[in-house]
């Protein structure tokens, strides 16, 4: 080969480091290359602008400055078992980190061990910032949470809703049917309640249900179901409990919320109810006989609770 040649060849190698550096240095992902202990040997700018550090506040600080310390244990283990290891490649994975402001971000790393020029392991690790993502995922997760959790209760009073409620109704009468056990349901409906609406507004109204809710639900046992069927038409599952405990169980409710003062006008506000038990029924014919107890107990005067008679 000739000087020339030589030269030449010189150049070219230093050229293709350049390259290289000059890659590092406007790459759009953050590149780090840690020593076998885990310290920055090089960070690139697009690393240091991601975390709000200088290159020269990297720079032979530990790694983990960037791991929220809850992790810096796993962390530093993670990399000393890489850098002893026998893979080459570390898996993409999702990180937690920490910014030098304090900010809490997202990352996902990829990371390669490299030899360095003294013949020790290195590892160089490439981070992408998917915290957008992640608050958009989480953003999208909450709201088919809350999706979810509509479909099933109403928004009000945070009761089951009708339909999720008649699907435990269903569910309940097919445990009694299987098992023999007792069921007893209750149908309540608060007395005159558009007086209420008319005469402290709507809102006063929704508050009343709020606190209702509350009061009833404070009687109830754990196996119990509440369930707001729409208006102020409100029905209980009670699981395991005849006609008889069900009727003390819902006198004990009715005097409790006659006796509860509801909102800052301290209003009394009564309920008129209807109990049937499970007797080879549909939840249909369970409802219907409820439903005409109840109605009796208007009848009657409101602020009561009427016992369905077993059909015959
Ligand atoms: N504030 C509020 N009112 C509701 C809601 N749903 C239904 N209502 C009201 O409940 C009232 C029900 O009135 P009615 O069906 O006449 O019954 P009532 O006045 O309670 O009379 P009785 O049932 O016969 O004792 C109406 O004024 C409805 O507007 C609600 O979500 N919020």
């Amino acid at each position: 080969m000739t000087s020339m040649s030589t030269d030449h060849l010189y150049q070219l190698v230093n050229r293709s480091k350049r390259n290289t550096e000059n890659v590092i240095k406007t790459a759009p992902l953050g590149i780090c290359i840690t020593d076998p202990h885990g310290y920055f040997e090089m960070v690139n700018p697009a690393y240091c602008q991601f975390y709000g550090y200088r290159e020269e506040e990297l720079i032979g600080q530990h790694f983990t400055l960037v791991v929220p310390e809850a992790y810096r244990a796993q962390m530093r283990q993670l990399h000393d078992e890489f850098i002893h290891g026998e893979e080459t490649h570390e898996l993409r994975q999702e990180w937690e980190v920490r910014c030098k402001n304090g900010e809490a971000r997202t990352i996902i790393a990829e990371a390669a061990r490299i030899e360095g020029d003294d013949g020790q392991s290195r590892k160089v690790t490439f981070i992408v910032d998917i915290t957008q993502r992640k608050q958009l995922e989480e953003r999208l997760k909450q709201a088919n949470e809350r999706l979810e959790y509509l479909a099933h209760h109403d928004e009000l009073t945070g009761l089951l809703n009708r339909r999720q409620g008649l699907a435990k109704l269903e569910e309940a009468i097919e445990r009694s049917r299987r098992y023999g056990n007792p069921l007893s349901i209750v149908l309540f409906d608060l007395d005159d309640f558009k007086n209420i609406n008319d005469t402290y507004g709507h809102s006063t109204g929704d508050s009343v249900l709020q606190a209702l809710t509350q009061v009833v639900n404070q009687q109830l046992r754990e196996t119990d179901f509440q369930i707001r069927l729409g208006g102020e038409e409100f029905l209980i599952i009670m699981p395991e409990v005849d006609a008889d405990s069900a009727r003390i169980a819902m006198e004990r409710i009715r005097q409790e919320v006659a006796r509860t003062p509801y909102t800052e006008h301290a209003l009394t506000v009564t309920l008129s109810a209807g109990i049937a038990c499970y007797i080879e029924a549909s939840s249909t014919r369970m409802l219907d006989r409820a439903d005409k107890a109840m109605y009796q107990a208007k009848q009657a005067g409101r602020n009561r609770v009427v016992i369905a008679p077993s059909p015959v």
